[in-house]
Formats: structure tokens, C-alpha cells, sequence
């Protein structure tokens, strides 16, 4: 399928989310249990579905920061790509209230990422190398839809408010954090760019750096950042010694960060070249958790197939068409099951999530970890 198809079937949701966006009274239907955080244009609440006892995680945009515009544009990218099972699942459901534009996600249970890092130590290779195989599954199929995502720092990714198709020109927002790339840290170069997957790959090894480690790599990939001016002499060969934060890595793994994070963006690796690191060691320290073959994945190839039919997306049009008040009532994206969880949507990919059969094997278990 084209990038233009892939555009069509994000524009057509839109416009039937658009048309199905009704006002509602949250409180009449849902049940609210806690607020599970705070965003930028917003909050997100756990609540229970008052009819269906399924417990969701319920997204609040506040409309006067928020175009109606942008709503739908997230909503229907969360949508579009929920069939990944490390994309967080969907449940067909959007409305607004008098302030808020709201739509309704898995709730995703083991919480924020940086929490379970450890400071200072990172994960155990074989907890991080499975944290790294599905965001890598997740971006590859991003990426394979001609969408970037702009803004990874999750581990089950979600949050599709900045993702954008590839070759869009965005402006460049001011501020950087450390996932930031060094092409758009330089403030002197032109205001407007194209977004590039490449971006998403710099992100990507910047937050396997932090999972490994407990640390950033750097504050931000600019030459007045010690950290980084030392990385960037070592990665241009000018340096034989990897930096002393670089050397607990084994001679693979240093490898794959060198691909991962290649200044020159057009001679960056695509994300799924990690998949061939994932039969060695990364860590020479074998005190974290490191010793045995548990910091071997079983397969390095993805579990799924990541391409897409457009069978599949029409299927997604076509069940969103079929919505009728779904926030009220029970969606045609999944159903009640006894536990409260999503119940298969039917789509062999999330069926798969939820360990049931469908011909193909899953080797990681999903981690549902949301920053
Ligand atoms: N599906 C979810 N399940 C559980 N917790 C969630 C879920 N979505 C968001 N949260 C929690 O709510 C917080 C706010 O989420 P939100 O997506 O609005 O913003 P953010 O990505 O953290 O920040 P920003 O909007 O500034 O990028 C998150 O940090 C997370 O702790």
C-alpha cells in the first residue's frame, strides 16, 4: 500500500470520528477511579465502563488548548495503529463534555517507565532487551505505515499527538530534551522540516542508552554538551576509546548504538536493524543480571508480520462506520470479557496479544509500560 492510501484510511477516520463525536455526561457512564496522570493538554483517568465493567484508561484534551483538528488527528492515529500488539489497544471511543475532547485507551497497569528503571543502574540486559524488541516492533510498524512518531519515550508506545506522515513539514519546536536529535537541536538551521522516520531511530537509541544504564547519554545533542561532543568524537572514529559512560558495553552493542545514533541522519539504521544485536551480549558487567542465555531473546525476528493489507484497514473503516454511540455502549472494537480486559477485536494481531492463536508465535510477552 502507498503512503497516499495510508493517508486516505487516516483521513476517512477522522472524518467518521468526526461525525460520531457526540456530547456526553462521563459521570452517567463511566465511574471514575483515580487520575493516573497529567499532560501537556490534559489529564488521563482510570475509569470503569459503567455497562461493560471494563476498566479504561479515559484521555481528556482540554478544548481550549486543543484543535478539534489535533483531537481527531490523535485519535485516529491511536486507532490506526492499535492492531500492533505494543501499540496500546483502542476501544473505538470518542466524545467530548463541555471542556474536553475524550477518548478512551487500554489502561496500560504497570505505569511510567522511569519508574521501574533503576537510577544510575538501568534494567537487567534480559528485562531491557525485551523492553527494546517490542518498541522496535512497535516503531518498525509505525514506520512501515509512512507514519513518525516524534516523541518516543514509552515503552509500549503511545501518545500519537505528535506523530506526523514522513515527509510532512512540521516547525520545529523549541526546547530540547535528550531523546532530541542533533538536526533538530540546531536552533541556526531553517524553522520548518520534513519529519523523517530517522528521528524516531535517534530517540530509539537514546532510550535503549537509559534503559540499559539508568542515565541519559547526554542533556541534549548540541556541541556545547560535554557528554555528547565526547560521543560525537568517538562515534567520527577521531577517538579509539568508546566514552567512559560507553564502556560497559560490549563491542556489538557499541555496534549497534554507533548505527543507531549516526549524526548524519540519512546514514542512520532503520529501526528493525536491531533485531540482528539481539543473539549477543550488550553488557560486560554480568553482575546486572547479565549472565546466561535469559539475556538472549529466543528469536530476534519479529513476531508478526508488520506489513499491512488493506484488507485490514478497511476492516478498521468499516467497523468505525458501524459505530453507533460507542462510547454508551459496547464497541465494535472489543467487547466485555469476565476479567474486565478487551476481549479479541478479531484481528489476527490482537489476537495474538492476548495469547490466543492465530499462526503466528509470539516471543515476547508484552510489557505494558506507558510513559
Ligand atoms: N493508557 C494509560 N494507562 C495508564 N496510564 C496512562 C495512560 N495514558 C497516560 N497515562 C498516564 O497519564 C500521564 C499523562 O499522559 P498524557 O498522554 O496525557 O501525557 P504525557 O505523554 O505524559 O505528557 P505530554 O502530553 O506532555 O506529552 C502519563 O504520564 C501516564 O502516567
Amino acid at each position: 500500500m502507498n503512503s497516499r492510501a495510508h493517508v486516505d484510511v487516516l483521513e476517512e477516520l477522522q472524518l467518521i470520528a468526526a461525525q460520531n463525536l457526540h456530547k456526553l455526561d462521563v459521570n452517567k457512564h463511566y465511574e471514575v477511579v483515580r487520575e493516573l496522570g497529567k499532560g501537556t493538554y490534559g489529564k488521563v483517568d482510570l475509569v470503569v465502563h459503567r455497562v461493560r465493567g471494563t476498566k479504561m484508561a479515559l484521555k481528556f484534551l482540554r478544548k481550549k488548548s486543543t484543535k478539534l483538528r489535533s483531537f481527531l488527528r490523535e485519535y485516529s492515529v491511536s486507532l490506526y495503529l492499535s492492531p500492533c500488539p505494543f501499540i496500546i489497544d483502542m476501544y473505538g471511543i470518542a466524545f467530548q463534555t463541555n471542556d474536553f475532547y475524550v477518548f478512551a485507551q487500554e489502561f496500560a497497569t504497570a505505569g511510567d517507565l522511569f519508574d521501574i528503571i533503576p537510577p544510575q543502574v538501568g534494567l537487567p540486559e534480559a528485562v531491557a532487551k525485551r523492553c527494546v524488541h517490542q518498541v522496535a516492533i512497535a516503531l518498525d510498524y509505525l514506520h512501515c505505515k509512512k507514519l513518525v512518531h516524534r516523541d518516543i519515550k514509552k515503552v509500549k508506545l503511545s501518545d500519537f499527538g505528535m506523530t506526523r506522515r514522513a515527509g510532512s513539514p512540521v516547525k520545529r519546536v523549541s526546547g530540547t530534551i535528550p531523546y532530541t536529535a542533533p538536526e533538530l537541536c540546531d536552533a541556526s538551521r531553517q524553522d520548518t522540516f520534513c519529519v523523517d522516520s530517522s528521528t524516531d531511530v535517534w530517540a530509539f537509541g537514546v532510550l535503549l542508552f537509559c534503559m540499559l544504564t539508568g542515565n541519559f547519554p547526554w542533556e541534549k545533542a548540541m556541541p556545547n554538551d560535554v557528554f555528547y561532543e565526547e560521543f560525537v568524537r568517538w562515534q567520527r572514529r577521531r577517538t579509539g576509546n568508546a566514552p567512559s559512560q560507553w564502556r560497559r558495553f560490549s563491542d556489538e552493542a557499541l555496534r549497534m548504538f554507533r548505527r543507531l545514533l549516526c549524526v548524519d541522519k540519512d546514514r542512520r539504521c532503520s529501526v528493525k536493524e536491531v533485531f540482528s544485536y539481539f543473539n549477543h551480549f550488550w553488557m560486560l558487567d554480568t553482575e546486572n543480571g547479565n549472565s546466561g542465555s535469559g539475556a538472549v531473546l529466543a528469536n530476534s525476528a519479529p513476531p508478526f508480520d508488520i506489513s499491512s493489507s488493506s484488507s485490514e484497514e478497511e476492516t478498521l473503516v468499516d467497523k468505525l462506520k458501524h459505530q453507533s454511540l460507542s462510547a454508551m455502549m459496547d464497541s465494535p472494537f472489543s467487547s466485555a470479557s469476565a476479567n474486565g480486559s478487551p476481549a479479541s477485536t478479531g484481528s489476527y494481531e490482537r489476537a495474538n496479544r492476548e495469547g490466543k492463536e492465530g499462526g503466528r508465535i509470539l516471543v515476547a510477552t508484552p510489557i505494558e509500560i506507558c510513559v
